[in-house]
């Protein structure tokens, strides 16, 4: 079947909606399975209690553990995240013994180490609307359809309560790249969404790039080792999040593409005479320039590790 055709294909067999999944199906298929759910944190002291409270309110048959990755915060994130009934470890202490990397993906795969769930859910801790269907919503192909390895949140994502203006870097720059590139990926609505849910089997597989690459590059390397029909996509509804600044999304972007470029090479779809620049300089209104280091790092798939300590 030709690319077109097998996204359409795709898309309407492993497109639902959270509401296609009750809790109490949920909760008669989970059995012994158990479930984890991580929230990747840094200065989110508003909003991360919340969600926490909200997901040991309403989802205690379903949800073993919740772990808040404290990503280096300076404010009282952890403390919060605590007192909501989270468990808090710091992102620096998990896998002490390795040097410390930084950003959101380094966030996931400390997460990842920290946890021991059949099932991991990612909830980015920066929301500000969340019902407890995120997570159901989630759940439901994983605990539901033994086929399903990996599902991914799509929604509205207004800007400012404009509708339909949010996700600037995933128009600018993430969709087009998948299209491109992985055109085969290309019916996932938000491939840059902060909220899936894998079985760990999977996650333990692939490497997590640093920075906020993490998300595209998990699609790109799932789309490889399980292939499309094992992943899936929930509408979870609408999701209202705090806005970074363009400034900080250029950065975001070009650590975006970075990751896209290792997986061109390393699929051996490009062949470079040189490594990218990692470095972008940036002006401001009143053209003062600066310099951000928008490097890209990657920890190797979380299985090889235990591997190789096994072996030492
Ligand atoms: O160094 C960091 C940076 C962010 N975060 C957390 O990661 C989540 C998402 O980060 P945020 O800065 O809010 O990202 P967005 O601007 O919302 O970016 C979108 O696009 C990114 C790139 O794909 C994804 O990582 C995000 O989940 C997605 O919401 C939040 O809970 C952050 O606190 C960390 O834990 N450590
Ligand atoms: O996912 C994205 O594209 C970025 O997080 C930017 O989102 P925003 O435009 O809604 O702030």
């Amino acid at each position: 079947m030709e690319t077109d055709a097998r996204v359409r294909d795709w898309y309407r067999r492993r497109t639902s909606s959270a509401a296609d999944w009750s809790p109490d199906a949920l909760a008669d298929a989970k059995g012994s399975t158990t479930v984890s759910v991580v929230l990747p944190a840094r200065d989110e002291e508003r909003t991360v209690g919340r969600i926490v409270s909200v997901i040991r309110r309403d989802l205690a048959d379903l949800v073993d553990e919740i772990v808040v990755v404290d990503s280096r915060s300076t404010d009282a994130t952890a403390a919060v995240a605590a007192a909501a009934g989270a468990t808090v470890v710091h992102q620096d202490e998990v896998l002490a013994h390795l040097p410390p990397l930084s950003g959101k993906g380094e966030a996931l795969w400390k997460g990842l180490a920290a946890t021991s769930g059949d099932i991991v859910v990612f909830v980015d801790a920066d929301l500000c609307d969340f019902p407890s269907s995120f997570v159901t919503g989630l759940l439901g192909p994983l605990l539901l359809d033994t086929g399903v390895l990996f599902v991914k949140g799509t929604y509205e994502r207004p800007l400012n309560g404009r509708r339909g203006e949010g996700g600037r870097v995933t128009e600018l720059v993430a969709r087009p790249l998948l299209n491109l590139w992985w055109p085969e990926l290309s019916g996932f609505v938000q491939p840059l969404g902060g909220e899936y849910a894998a079985r760990r089997t999977v996650l333990e597989r692939v490497p997590f790039a640093t920075e906020y690459g993490v998300e595209l590059g998990l699609l790109v390397d799932l789309l490889e080792l399980v292939g499309l029909d094992a992943m899936a996509q929930v509408d979870l509804g609408c999701r209202t999040h705090a806005h970074q600044s363009t400034a900080a999304l250029g950065r975001m972007a070009a650590q975006i593409m970075l990751t896209a470029w290792t997986r061109l090479e390393r699929q051996g779809r490009v062949v470079s005479a040189a490594p990218p620049a990692h470095s972008l300089l940036q002006f401001d209104t009143e053209r003062r320039a600066a310099r951000a280091d928008v490097a890209v790092a990657e920890r190797p798939p979380l299985a090889s590790l235990a591997i190789e300590e096994d072996v030492a």
